[in-house]
C-alpha cells in the first residue's frame, strides 16, 4: 500500500448489503497492521451529518440535493478523507459520488454533465496536489435486484426519503450503477450481493486480495 493511503469506496442501492461488510472488512484491514478509518456520506463530519439529516428527512428537488450531497462531501473530504489519506490510512466510505450519479442522475434524472462539474469542483483543490481529482482507488459496488433489497429493508427499519421511493426508482438508480461501472471498469468492482453474506464477504476480500491489499488465504500477498 502507497504512503498516500487507499481510499475505498461501497456502493449500491438501498439494503444491497454494504453496512453489514464494511466493519468486517475494516476488522481484516487492522489485522493486518493498516489503519482504517470508517465513514459516510452523507456524513462524516459534524456539518455533513446534519446536512444527511434534512437529505433523509426533508423535502427538496434534485437540484437542491445535489446541494446538499456535494456540500457535505466537500467538508467531508476536506476534514476528515483527505488527512486520513496523507497520513497513510485506509478510508473504507459508505457511498460517494457514484451515489450522486446513481440516485440524482438516473435516478432523478439530473443532468450528468451538470453532475461531472459538480464532482470536479469538489473533488480538486482539496488534497496536496490541487489539480487532482480525488477518486476512489476501488469502489466495491453491491449489485442486488431492487426487489430483494425492498424485501430485506422491509423486514428492516421503517423508509427514510429515499427508501419510500417506488420500485421503479430503485431499477433506474440500479441502471445508473450499472452504467457507472461499465465507464470505470478498473474502479468499480461488481459484487454478487444476492448470495449469502459468508459468500459476499468472501467477494469483498477477493476483490483486495486481487489488489495485493490483503493477505491470501494461505500466505500469498
Ligand atoms: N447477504 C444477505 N442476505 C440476507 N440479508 C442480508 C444480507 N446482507 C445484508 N442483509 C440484511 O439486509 C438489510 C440491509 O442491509 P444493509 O443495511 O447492510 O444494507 P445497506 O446497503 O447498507 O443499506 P442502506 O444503504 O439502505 O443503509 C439488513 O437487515 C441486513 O441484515
Ligand atoms: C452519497 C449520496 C447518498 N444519497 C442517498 C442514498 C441513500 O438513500 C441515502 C443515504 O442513506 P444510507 O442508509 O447511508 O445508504 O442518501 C444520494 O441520494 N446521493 C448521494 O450522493
Amino acid at each position: 500500500m502507497s504512503a498516500a493511503g487507499l481510499f475505498i469506496t461501497f456502493e449500491g442501492i438501498d439494503g444491497a448489503g454494504k453496512s453489514s461488510h464494511i466493519q468486517a472488512l475494516a476488522q481484516a484491514l487492522q489485522d493486518a497492521g493498516s489503519r482504517v478509518l470508517l465513514t459516510r456520506e452523507p456524513g462524516g463530519t459534524p456539518l455533513a451529518e446534519k446536512l444527511r439529516e434534512l437529505l433523509l428527512h426533508e423535502g427538496m428537488d434534485a437540484l437542491t440535493e445535489i446541494l446538499v450531497v456535494f456540500a457535505a462531501r466537500r467538508d467531508h473530504l476536506r476534514c476528515v478523507i483527505e488527512p486520513a489519506l496523507a497520513r497513510g490510512e485506509v478510508v473504507l466510505c459508505d457511498r460517494f459520488t457514484d451515489a450522486s450519479f446513481a440516485y440524482q442522475g438516473a435516478g432523478r434524472g439530473f443532468d450528468l454533465q451538470t453532475l461531472a462539474l459538480m464532482e470536479r469542483l469538489v473533488q480538486t483543490g482539496a488534497g496536496a496536489d490541487a489539480q487532482r481529482l480525488r477518486e476512489p482507488d476501488l469502489t466495491l459496488w453491491f449489485d442486488l435486484p431492487p426487489a430483494v433489497a425492498a424485501q430485506r429493508l422491509q423486514a428492516a427499519r421503517s423508509p427514510d426519503r429515499f427508501e419510500a421511493e417506488p420500485a421503479a426508482f430503485f431499477e433506474r438508480v440500479a441502471a445508473g450503477y450499472a452504467a457507472r461501472a461499465t465507464q470505470a471498469p478498473q474502479r468499480i468492482v461488481r459484487i454478487d450481493a444476492d448470495q449469502e453474506r459468508a459468500q459476499v464477504a468472501a467477494q469483498v476480500r477477493a476483490a483486495l486480495q486481487a489488489r495485493g491489499w490483503l493477505a491470501a488465504p494461505g500466505g500469498g500477498a
